[in-house]
């Protein structure tokens, strides 16, 4: 349905997208997820039609949409996007702004789609009011079935929830994901938001400087990161340096374990394995200790910071249930428990 090769984008001379490959088939939801300046936008442009590209190609349906020479008006595409700033028409009601794109429909057809989109929204009823009498998650909600409306090959949705506040986002992303799927629309979305992404999307990808660096769901991004910036991007988690040693056994201050020899390393190596906040269990009987540095109460659970000790001053994070509660400063028994290794060569 849609498929980048090699797309480069650049602005005056500075490249900002750079070499860009990935494919969404019909009914997938992808969504970019980078930092602010990776290069999300910009692509998510090129692919709108907004933005000519300098190399590569994009393809919509079994079409090249863009290359060098070639860059097909956004109507052509028939492509929707939702930007951040999203906006109503203030003069029309709900009903109008939704049919505002469907000039070839009839009566019948458009009340037809206004009442099945507004009922998969929550929001039945609501046709004759403006703009002004929404809340502002009813107005991003009507925002996104307007976009929807036509029925549009592929939409494509920048920071969609980034002026709502972070309760009505998430619970926005997971509408949002239903109403996608129930009409098995395609849709590229990019956000900075890792919950959004992973709420929302089938396939993340993660850009760093106008890079793809790692494109999968949202299991392998967090436990089989590609490299270090996507290991330290996705999820918490802290890395902890050691070295191979000759039994080539990992050496480190959370103790000695073994590598299983696919991983390449050599003896000496200098490594940093990352050890996520559950991969820290709180063991009372457990020999390694560690000081509470600091704690953030999350409800049903405690994220602790630790320091490990005075000779190995390496911090850790452990989430430990709401009712273990220790105070700063108190030393408390932790263990390691890795599934497995995420594992890279030590910079
Ligand atoms: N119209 C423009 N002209 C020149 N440079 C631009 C333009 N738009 C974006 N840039 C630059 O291109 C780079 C990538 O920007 P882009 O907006 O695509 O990143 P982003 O990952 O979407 O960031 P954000 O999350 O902050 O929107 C940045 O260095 C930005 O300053």
């Amino acid at each position: 349905m849609l498929r980048l090769n090699n797309v480069s984008l650049a602005y005056q001379d500075k490249i900002v997208v750079n070499n860009l490959g990935f494919e969404l088939s019909v009914g997938q939801i992808g969504c970019l997820l980078g930092p602010s300046g990776s290069g999300k936008t910009s692509a998510l442009r090129a692919i709108a039609g907004f933005e000519p590209i300098i190399n590569g190609e994009i393809w919509l349906r079994e079409q090249i949409v863009s290359d060098n020479k070639t860059n097909l008006s956004t109507q052509k595409r028939r492509v929707a996007v939702v930007f951040q700033d999203y906006a109503l028409f203030p003069h029309l009601n709900v009903q109008q702004n939704i049919t505002f794109g469907l000039t070839s429909w009839n009566k019948q057809q458009k009340q037809a789609r206004v009442d099945e989109l507004l009922q998969l929204v929550g929001l039945t009823g609501i046709e004759l009011r403006f703009p002004h009498e929404l809340s502002g998650g009813q107005q991003q909600r009507v925002a996104l079935v307007r976009a929807m409306a036509a029925k549009p090959d592929l939409l494509l949705l920048d920071e969609p929830f980034s002026s709502l506040d972070s309760e009505l986002r998430e619970g926005l992303a997971k509408d949002l994901r239903a109403i996608l799927k129930h009409e098995n629309a395609t849709a590229l979305m990019v956000t900075h938001d890792q919950k959004e992404a992973f709420s929302m999307a089938d396939v993340v990808g993660v850009m760093h400087d106008g890079r793809l660096l790692q494109w999968s769901n949202a299991y392998a991004l967090y436990h089989r990161p590609v490299d270090k910036f996507v290991a330290s991007f996705i999820g918490d988690g802290v890395f902890i340096q050691a070295e191979i040693d000759k039994d080539l056994q990992i050496n480190s201050s959370l103790g000695q374990f073994p590598i299983d020899a696919s991983y390449g390393f050599n003896i000496d190596d200098k490594v940093e394995f990352l050890v996520r906040p559950d991969d820290i269990v709180h063991d009372d009987n457990s020999r390694t200790v560690a000081k509470v540095i600091s704690k953030d109460f999350k409800g049903s659970h405690i994220l602790y910071e630790l320091q490990l000790n005075r000779i190995n001053p390496e911090k850790l994070l452990c989430l430990a249930l709401s009712h273990h509660d220790h105070k700063i400063g108190e030393n408390i028994g932790i263990r390691l428990d890795l599934e497995h290794l995420i594992i890279f060569k030590a910079e």
